[in-house]
């Protein structure tokens, strides 16, 4: 596990949080792709969303060569509005020149076990069995608990070091079913990228990055590098 200490970005507002958030990802996708072809980007949900919707159509990329993995996935139909692929599809498709089979969506029909247990082997087609997949990016939130993806604090997930993909079922935070990557594979990613934008998130962001609580979020310490992008009001209590 990497000691570095993360990168910390503080831009003004969310407008300028978009544009940083974008010209990193376009950076790390013309590199992948440059150097193998391929750039495999794992997504989180909730407010991430809106700013990739916002962010992703200005990239100058070959998106035919991206392949979309998802950091974690509620277990609800495609047209549930907790459905984090269903948020991508209406905020992605048409936008950005993608189609749905560049994604690689979690079966949400199967159990949250059964799902955990299906997405390795999806995941399994992009990166070798043999040892932990290397993500070229993943792009994480973090929620008011210092959760990120669907691990939460004080949940046993948080030990769970055998497997690349786990079902939870007592998610604290509705819905309950989820599967998630967990922190093996975060902490093998290439790069990990936090962007969290207003207010509400200013406590959390001071508790993670400069109490240095133990916090899952915290927790995310990868191989790479790993980058926090933060508007003023999200990093309104770290020191300058
Ligand atoms: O439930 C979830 O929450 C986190 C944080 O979401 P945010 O809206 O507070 O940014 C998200 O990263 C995760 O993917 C999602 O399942």
């Amino acid at each position: 596990m990497s000691s570095e200490a993360p990168t910390i970005v503080v831009v003004k507002d969310e407008g300028e949080l978009v544009a940083k958030l974008a010209s990193v990802i376009e950076e790390a996708a013309n590199k992948s792709i440059e150097e193998e072809e391929i750039f495999k980007i794992g997504l989180s949900g909730g407010s991430l969303i809106k700013f990739l919707e916002k962010g992703l159509p200005d990239i100058k990329t070959d998106w035919s060569k991206w392949r979309f993995f998802f950091c974690d996935e509620r277990i609800v139909p495609e047209e549930s509005s907790d459905s984090t692929y269903g948020a991508y599809k209406t905020a992605l498709i048409g936008k950005v020149p993608i189609t749905e089979d560049q994604f690689i969506s979690v079966n949400t029909d199967l159990t949250a076990e059964a799902a955990a247990k299906d997405y390795i082997q999806k995941l399994a087609v992009f990166f070798s069995p043999d040892c932990l997949p290397k993500f070229h990016m993943l792009l994480l939130g973090v929620g008011p608990d210092g959760h990120t993806c669907s691990l939460f604090p004080n949940h046993n997930l948080l030990e769970e070091t055998t497997v690349w993909v786990a079902p939870i079922t007592n998610s604290p935070k509705p819905p309950p079913a989820r599967i998630t990557l967990t922190f093996p594979v975060l902490n093998n990613a290439e790069c990990c990228v936090f962007a969290m934008a207003g207010a509400g998130k200013a406590d959390m962001v001071k508790r993670i990055l400069a109490d240095k609580e133990n916090l899952p979020a915290g927790r995310v310490q990868p191989e790479g590098t790993c980058l926090w992008i933060l508007d003023e009001a999200a990093g309104a209590y770290l020191k300058k």
